[in-house]
C-alpha cells in the first residue's frame, strides 16, 4: 500500500528550478532515500513534502487523502515527521524535555509550570515524561535525560532528533543527512538503528544522504536527482550501475561515493 505520494511536484526560487516534476512513491514499512549532488533539489523537495515551502504545482497524497498546501503543524499532525540538516534542538531545555516538547507540542515544560500547574496537568506531565523517556531509550540515550543538548556529542544529538521525530507517532519519517558528521562505528550504529525503528514502529522512512554505504544498505529504492529533476530511480544495484548517475556525480567531493 502506498503510504506517501508525490505527484509531479515542482519549486522555483526566482530562477532557480529547485525542483522540477518529481514524482515518486514510498510504499508502507518501507525505507526508500533520494540521493543527488549538492543543489540538486532534495531538501528542497522534504520542504516540500513538510509543508515549509508551498509547492508551485503537484499534489502530495498521504494515505490517499491530498496533503498539498496543508499548513506544516497540519502536516506533522497527519503523520510526517522529519530531522534536519543542520540539527534543531532547543538549547534551554534538557534532553527529556526535548522529547516531551514534541511529544506534547502545546504543553511547556518548566519548573514554573510545574509548581503552578493543576493536578490533572502533572499527571499529563508524568505521562508524557514516561513516554519520553521511552523514545530515549529506543534510541540509545538512557542516562542522558537531564544533560543539555548541547552537551551531547554530534552523533547523540543526532538520535535525539529521532527521538523527538518519534515522539510525534509519525507514519512517515524524513531523515535529512542524518549520517553528516557521524564518526564510522556511529554510521555502523545508525544503520542498524533505523532498521529497528522501522521494524518497531512500523513506519515508512525517507532518507537525504550524501553517505553511500548508509544508502546502499538502507534503502529499498533509491530516486536520484539532477537539477531538481529526475535523474533515475531504482534498487541499490540499478542505481550503482547506472552510466548517468554515475556521470552526474563527477566533480562531487566524493565522485566514488557510490561504491
Ligand atoms: N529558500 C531558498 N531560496 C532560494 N533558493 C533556494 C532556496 N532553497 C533552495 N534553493 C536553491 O534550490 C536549489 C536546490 O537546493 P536544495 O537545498 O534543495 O539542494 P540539495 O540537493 O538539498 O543540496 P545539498 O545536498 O547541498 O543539501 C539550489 O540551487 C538552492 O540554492
Amino acid at each position: 500500500m502506498i503510504r506517501l505520494e508525490a505527484q509531479h511536484i515542482s519549486k522555483s526560487f526566482g530562477g532557480v528550478k529547485a525542483v522540477q516534476d518529481f514524482s515518486f512513491q514510498l510504499n508502507q514499512h518501507e525505507i526508500v532515500s533520494i540521493i543527488g549532488p549538492n543543489g540538486a533539489g532534495k531538501t528542497t523537495a522534504f520542504n516540500l513534502l513538510t509543508g515549509v515551502y508551498e509547492i508551485d504545482s503537484g499534489k502530495i497524497l498521504l494515505d490517499g487523502q491530498d496533503i498539498t498546501g496543508l499548513q506544516q503543524h497540519q502536516i506533522a499532525k497527519a503523520g510526517i515527521a522529519r530531522t534536519f540538516q543542520n540539527i534543531r534542538l532547543f538549547k534551554g531545555l534538557n534532553v527529556i524535555e526535548n522529547v516531551m516538547t514534541a511529544a506534547d507540542p502545546l504543553s511547556s515544560y518548566n519548573l514554573f509550570d510545574a509548581i503552578i500547574s493543576s493536578r490533572r496537568k502533572q499527571s499529563r506531565e508524568a505521562e508524557v515524561r514516561e513516554l519520553s523517556r521511552n523514545y530515549l531509550k529506543t534510541v540509545g540515550l538512557t542516562g542522558y535525560e537531564n544533560e543539555k543538548p548541547e552537551n551531547l556529542s554530534y552523533g547523540l544529538q543526532r538520535k535525539l532528533e529521532i527521538a523527538r521525530a518519534l515522539a510525534t507517532q509519525p507514519k512517515v519519517l524524513l531523515l535529512d543527512e542524518p549520517a553528516a558528521g557521524l564518526n564510522p562505528s556511529e554510521v555502523r550504529d545508525f544503520i542498524s538503528l533505523v532498521r529497528e525503528l522501522r521494524d518497531e514502529f512500523q513506519f515508512s522512512i525517507v532518507i537525504i544522504e550524501h553517505r553511500m554505504e548508509v544508502i546502499m544498505e538502507l534503502s529499498k529504492r533509491i530516486y536520484v536527482l539532477n537539477f531538481g529533476k529526475l535523474l533515475a530511480s531504482g534498487t541499490p544495484d540499478e542505481i550503482r550501475n547506472n552510466k548517468e548517475v554515475l556521470e552526474a556525480y563527477i566533480g562531487e567531493e566524493d565522485p566514488a561515493c557510490l561504491l
